[in-house]
């Protein structure tokens, strides 16, 4: 990736599914909030928490409010991003867990990602302008919309990523909330 890369944790969102804040729920010792701020600062100049407070870790609002999905995080992110001379952020959910430790050379220069988890990407500033019409207009937006308006590649993991959607998917990875 030429250029700075910021991280982005997308950490708002209801976890209806989950029953509790997933972002609290312990893994191997540690939080999945923990976790995915590890994560990006291995790979990342800087790392910001979209959506929720998160303690030491500077946190960003969603735009242009909350509650509008993941692609009002990502767009909370880029307009960061831009705003601090970045050339390109990162995301991943806090549910998002098995990444390979290459994430960023396979998602390249972007914009990328991850074929069965899509909230795991590299959005370059410059689809900032396509997400902000997306987000303006009427109806329901999905991180779709953005793929689709951006040509964003999709990038096949082998191996078992997953995100953690439901207290028995945790349980399968042998964690409790
Ligand atoms: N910043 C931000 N992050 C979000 C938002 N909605 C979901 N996320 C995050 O995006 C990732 C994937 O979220 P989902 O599991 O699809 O949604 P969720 O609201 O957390 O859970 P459900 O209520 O069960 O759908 C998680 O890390 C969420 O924390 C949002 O509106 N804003």
């Amino acid at each position: 990736m030429a250029g700075r890369l910021l991280g982005a944790v997308l950490a708002g969102g209801q976890s209806r599914r989950f029953g509790s804040d997933k972002a609290l729920a312990v893994l191997d010792g540690r939080t999945l909030l923990d976790q995915a701020v590890a994560r990006l600062a291995g790979w990342c100049e800087a790392v910001v928490v979209i959506g929720r407070d998160a303690g030491p870790v500077p946190v960003v609002a969603d735009w242009p409010r909350a509650g509008m999905g993941p692609l009002g995080g990502i767009a909370g992110a880029l307009r960061h991003a831009r705003d601090r001379g970045f050339a390109a952020v990162l995301t991943m959910g806090v549910d998002s867990l098995g990444l390979p430790d290459d994430l960023p050379a396979r998602l390249g220069e972007g914009p990328a990602y991850v074929a069965d988890q899509p909230v795991v990407a590299l959005w370059p500033v410059a689809v900032l302008g396509a997400l902000e019409a997306i987000l303006l207009a009427e109806g329901r937006h999905a991180v779709r919309d953005l793929i689709t308006a951006s040509g964003a590649r999709a990038v096949a993991l082998e191996g078992p990523s997953a995100n953690v959607n439901t207290p028995e998917d945790l349980a399968r990875l042998g964690g409790g909330s």
